[in-house]
């Protein structure tokens, strides 16, 4: 478990699911940086796939999570910051491959693609999954800048 908070951010597709995922965070024991959006307002979610990579970028958080209707807007942009890697995933296995092979650090979900459950568990396994490291691994995430 990463000592730093947890960031979140979502638009207004993902505002619910933000709100059940931090609950979860919370539960776990985790501090979470809630960075928005804060009601269901229609919003753009480059905004808040910008704000999130950030804090990735200035080191206040290590992992991040983003909600979108789909993940792929918010994932798109905050992958645009060289210190992201936004994997957007649809259930357990794509999570922990996120972490094994891409050592992902920010975990994306689409709230209209991806149930309640299914997004709590891509979530926990996310966390708990190291990366595989290896020089295989390690040579192509370097690739990625
Ligand atoms: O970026 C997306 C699609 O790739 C997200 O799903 C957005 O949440 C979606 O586009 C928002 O759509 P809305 O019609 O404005 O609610």
């Amino acid at each position: 478990m990463t000592e730093k908070p947890i960031a979140i951010a979502a638009d207004h597709a993902g505002f619910e699911l933000k709100a059940v995922l931090s609950e979860a965070l919370e539960a776990a024991g985790h501090t979470v940086l809630d960075l928005g959006t804060y009601g269901p307002e229609s919003v753009d979610y480059p905004d808040f796939g910008v704000a999130l990579a950030q804090v990735v970028e200035l080191g206040k958080v290590d992992r991040g999570v983003l909600v979108c209707g789909s993940g792929i807007g918010i994932s798109i942009a905050a992958n645009r910051n060289p210190s992201v890697r936004a994997a957007l995933c649809h259930d357990e296995t794509t999570a922990r491959l996120a972490r094994e092979h891409n050592d992902a650090n920010v975990l994306a979900l689409g709230a209209r693609t991806t149930g309640v459950d299914v997004a709590k568990a891509c979530l926990e396994i996310f966390l708990a999954t190291e990366f595989a490291g290896g020089e295989r691994h390690e040579r192509r995430v370097a690739k990625l800048g």
